[in-house]
């Protein structure tokens, strides 16, 4: 029974294909495709898959996207789409967002990726999840699976068009990451990769002094092999949180 996960973000389109819908099942294919070309996916690389008896994804983009994603998979597939809807609680975790369904879907799923994969390993913890994408997010989640609350802020490339557009000096290519910067360039990307470890590790504190404990620390997203190597602190890097977490609420919903 094929299952096909995607996660629709507000620059890129992920999706795997796997064996089963339940944790541990084989991976068949995977890829990512930035949003202006989802349109070929279906003659492009979901050509020669197998038809998916199943899908489930989480998506944050405009609605319309989404709609073009469910055309892709009309095109060649006859699957019904549904797409995960953050709530007060799933698969082990609890919701303590204030309106539990405004919670981005993408954060929701992830969570739930950590928290099991955090439990196929040991005892339960408390955890800090750490998304860089688009935007950034940073979760806390204590020992006994309540989400407590979260951060936002702009990823890399959002903070530096906010400075381009804003000013009329600070249109550099790229830099590098500097202790010291002694150019503008290495001054942005450095600027912004501490303001974004700045955050997280400000919110691994939160957790500590608030639970008590060491929280747990997992970072995916498509950026976070850029911020990892710079944290204070170590990061277990996870590319698959999302999927792991689409993985899990399959379980539950399709085999039950
Ligand atoms: N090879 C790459 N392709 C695409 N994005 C990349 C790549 N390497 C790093 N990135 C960064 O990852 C971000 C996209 O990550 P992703 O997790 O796909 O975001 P989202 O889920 O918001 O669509 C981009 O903003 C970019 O900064
Ligand atoms: C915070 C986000 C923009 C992150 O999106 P991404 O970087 O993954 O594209 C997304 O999770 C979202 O739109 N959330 C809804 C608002 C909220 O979570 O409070
Ligand atoms: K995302």
């Amino acid at each position: 029974m094929a299952f096909l996960a995607i996660d629709v973000g507000n620059t890129r389109l992920k999706w795997a294909m796997y064996a089963q819908p339940r944790p541990g099942a084989a991976l068949l294919a995977h890829g990512a495709e930035f949003l202006e070309n989802i349109d070929k996916l279906a003659e492009g690389p979901w050509a020669r898959l197998p038809q998916p008896q199943r899908m489930l994804g989480c998506a944050v983009a405009a609605d319309a996207i989404k709609r073009r994603v469910e055309e892709q998979m009309e095109e060649i597939w006859d699957v019904p789409a549904q797409w995960v809807v953050a709530s007060a609680a799933e698969a082990g975790l609890a919701n303590r967002y204030d309106h539990p369904t405004r919670l981005g879907a993408d954060r929701w799923v992830a969570m739930i990726g950590a928290w099991h994969r955090m439990l196929a390993s040991g005892p339960a913890r408390p955890m800090v999840v750490v998304m860089v994408g688009t935007a950034v997010t940073v979760e806390a989640v204590d020992a006994t699976g309540a989400f407590l609350g979260g951060f936002i802020l702009p990823g890399h490339g959002i903070m530096l068009r906010a400075l381009e557009s804003g000013t009329a000096g600070l249109h550099v290519p790229t830099g590098d990451v500097r202790e010291f910067p002694t150019n503008t360039s290495d001054a942005l990307t450095s600027g912004g990769t501490f303001a974004i470890a700045g955050a997280i590790e400000r919110m691994v504190k939160h957790v500590r002094e608030h639970c008590g404990e060491e929280p747990l620390r997992y970072m995916t997203g498509g950026a976070g092999w850029k911020m990892s190597p710079h944290m204070s602190m170590p990061f277990e890097l996870v590319e698959s949180l999302i999927f792991d977490g689409l993985l899990e609420i399959a379980r539950h919903r399709f085999t039950g």
